[in-house]
């Protein structure tokens, strides 16, 4: 997979040279470029805003400047152009499975007060398939940390990025709808607390139970939601599972 990342701090997505993510693109296992939007202007001052239509605070950014970055990021064939931003459809565990089969994710980072809306609408008839994605119910001051979000979701579902696959399907939001167990390590004492006896109890079956237990308890008390959205087959998959 190739991502192609745009921003006027472009500083700001040198996270992504770190960690997993980082080895992954030393690997060969993701294609990640990050780009300054300044590169594709032309006037003296490298402009990338300009005052809103319709009048109100703040500055837009320019539908021509970004035009001349996503024609030409795009133009070895079809991308999916991500742009994050709090009044885009929320970003789940579903939307990141669904970018890691792109072959190509283009990712605007906005900033001020957003991208002209042409740019979306001018890529969907152009024929890409464009998002316009929220992290959360909350304003950032640009769409960098989000992508850095979005990006890292992505990432680590691809193959080989994880060491171990096995560990993303009991994730929260995994595959079992669920959110994930307490998780216990050395020492089997601390603070005068202690593991679960079944976690030492070496018997697998029973642990399995305990983490489904622990899953849905949690799932229950945290997110109702998730569990009203779990079909009945899933419901009675977890039941039957032991
Ligand atoms: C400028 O972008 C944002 O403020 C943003 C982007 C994605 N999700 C959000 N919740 C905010």
């Amino acid at each position: 997979m190739r991502i192609d990342i745009v921003s006027i701090f472009p500083e700001y997505l040198a996270a992504l040279d770190l960690s997993l993510v980082g080895k992954a693109r030393v690997a060969g296992l993701l294609d990640l470029r990050v780009h300054d939007l300044r590169d594709w202007t032309t006037d003296r001052h490298r402009t990338v805003d300009d005052t809103p239509f319709g009048g109100g605070a703040g500055m837009v950014m320019r539908p021509d400047v970004w035009g001349q970055a996503i024609d030409e990021l795009t133009a070895t064939g079809p991308a999916h152009l991500v742009v994050p931003t709090p009044s885009g459809a929320t970003f789940t565990q579903r939307t990141a499975e669904a970018l890691a089969t792109e072959d190509q994710l283009v990712f605007a980072c906005g900033r001020y007060e957003g991208i002209d809306a042409r740019v979306a609408e001018h890529y969907r008839a152009a024929g890409h398939r464009v998002s316009e994605l929220s992290i959360g119910d909350y304003v950032l001051n640009g769409g960098e940390v989000a992508s850095l979000v979005m990006v890292e979701a992505v990432a680590r579902l691809l193959p080989g990025v994880i060491g171990n696959p096995e560990s993303l399907v009991e994730e929260s939001h995994g595959a079992a709808g669920l959110l994930e167990y307490p998780v216990y390590t050395k020492p089997p004492v601390w603070s005068d607390l202690e593991v679960p006896d079944v976690l030492l109890s070496g018997h697998h079956a029973k642990i399995r139970r305990w983490r489904r237990d622990r899953a849905l308890e949690k799932t229950s008390a945290r997110r109702p939601d998730l569990i009203a959205a779990l079909d009945a087959s899933t419901l009675d998959k977890h039941d039957r599972a032991f």
